[in-house]
């Protein structure tokens, strides 16, 4: 039995040989789920090496480390972080070199490419259908644009489009822009989020994103679950059909103009080496600033001094979740064993607090940031204080995600 894998396996890498590697991108606006798409992708993978191009807005890329905690990002596959958020310049040519490198390796038989949510669609595609690497190689030779998927945050879509609820605000004309030049470029459009809508809503916003979009494969999804094969290998991308007529709708200087300005968002890191006291944090998330589009990171509270705490936040809807186990939590014959296979943890080690730390990027438009840094600041944990945790609201809803 074992022998009939491996040959079957060799005799399908020797076919393989020579094919180009298929290559799908991942669009959608900040937190519509695109990482969520990957971590899925990876669970259904069935013994394919995948290689996985993350660019994050911010300068923590925490996509990076949400797929590398996953228990199904395995040995044989790679990931590689591109640095400085949008896809344009001296980033787009990271993104050729970066791809070529794992296309030509032969050591994936797959790769995704995850852009950042507020690039304009077509950038990707561009550099990876028309790149040549700083060395004058075509990528073209290695690999081939198999699929453009967008992901559409229905719950988004639902309260900035609609109109009355949004629709005419100022603060969502760029937004709306993006995501509606995001969904006409697309080769299949994952509608997610559907359970955070009713069947009525979700009837209407279909027809809506059907008007501007009538040719992609649409697929409603929840938590982007959708069968592989609808997303990888599917030979949808038509170069010549949507690069080409993409170039004659809008000319280079209006994406560059878009890519420059950053549609005006802008992000931060919040990091402290100090616990939350979760009642005053709490009470915070109550006020939360509309001008944060995203939040996503990592948090530490006094009462659960043990436990990783995972904040996920996008426009509305809010997820706080135990996600794991700080590793300085663990015993010390544990720690020695991890510190020896991640050499990285030295560099984020305290020598009291280990790997226990707050770690949260924030992007929005027009963000008060010195006012976010203040008003977090008074949700740390004071030198003095004494605390009860049975009040933890946090411990108390632990077993659900922690909804706002
Ligand atoms: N309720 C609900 N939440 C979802 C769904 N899909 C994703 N989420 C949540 O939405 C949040 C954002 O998901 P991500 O996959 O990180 O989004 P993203 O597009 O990678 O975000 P950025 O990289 O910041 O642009 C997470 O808390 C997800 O768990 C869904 O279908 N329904």
């Amino acid at each position: 039995m074992m022998l009939n894998s491996i040959y079957y396996y060799l005799v399908e890498r020797v076919m393989n040989m020579g094919q180009r590697v298929p290559v799908t991108i991942i669009s959608g606006y900040l937190g519509a789920g695109k990482t969520t798409l990957i971590l899925h992708l990876l669970k259904c993978k069935e013994g394919k090496r995948v290689g996985i191009i993350v660019n994050d807005l911010a300068a923590v890329n925490v996509d990076e480390k949400m797929i590398q905690r996953s228990p199904d990002f395995s040995k044989a596959d790679q990931l590689v972080a591109l640095t400085h958020g949008s896809i344009g310049g001296q980033l787009q040519q990271q993104l050729i070199d970066q791809t070529y490198r794992l296309a030509a390796s032969g050591t994936v038989d797959l790769i995704l490419v995850e852009s950042s949510g507020i690039v304009q669609p077509d950038m990707a595609a561009k550099a990876i259908a028309r790149g040549t690497t700083t060395d004058g190689e075509k990528l073209a030779t290695v690999c081939r644009l198999d699929t453009n998927v967008t992901v559409v945050d229905g719950f988004r879509v639902l309260h900035q489009f609609l109109p009355g609820d949004g629709a005419y605000n100022q603060d969502f004309t760029q937004s709306n822009q993006l995501i509606i030049n995001q969904i006409e470029f697309c080769d299949v459009l994952l509608f997610n989020k559907t359970d955070l809508l009713t069947a009525e809503q979700q009837t209407y916003l279909e027809k809506f994103v059907r008007q501007l979009q009538p040719r992609a494969v649409f697929l409603e999804t929840k938590f982007a679950i959708v069968p592989v094969s609808k997303v990888i290998n599917t030979h949808l991308f038509d170069e010549k059909h949507e690069l080409e007529a993409y170039d004659r709708s809008d000319d280079l200087s209006h994406f560059k103009e878009h890519h420059d300005l950053k549609f005006g968002i802008d992000s931060f890191v919040y990091r402290r080496r100090r616990p939350f006291n979760p009642m005053r944090f709490d009470a915070w998330l109550d006020q939360w600033p509309p001008a944060i589009t995203r939040c996503k990171g990592v948090m530490w509270v006094i009462t659960q001094p043990e436990r990783v705490f995972t904040i996920s936040q996008s426009g509305r809807a809010m997820d706080i979740i135990p996600s794991g186990y700080w590793i300085a939590s663990m015993k010390d014959w544990e720690i020695k064993k991890i510190f020896t296979v991640r050499q990285n943890l030295r560099q984020i080690w305290d020598p009291r607090f280990g790997d226990r730390m707050i770690e949260l990027v924030f992007i929005g438009q027009n963000m008060n940031r010195n006012k976010i840094i203040h008003d977090l600041d008074q949700c740390l944990m004071r030198e003095d204080e004494v605390i009860d945790v049975r009040q933890d609201p946090f411990r108390l809803r632990h077993s659900n995600a922690h909804s706002k």
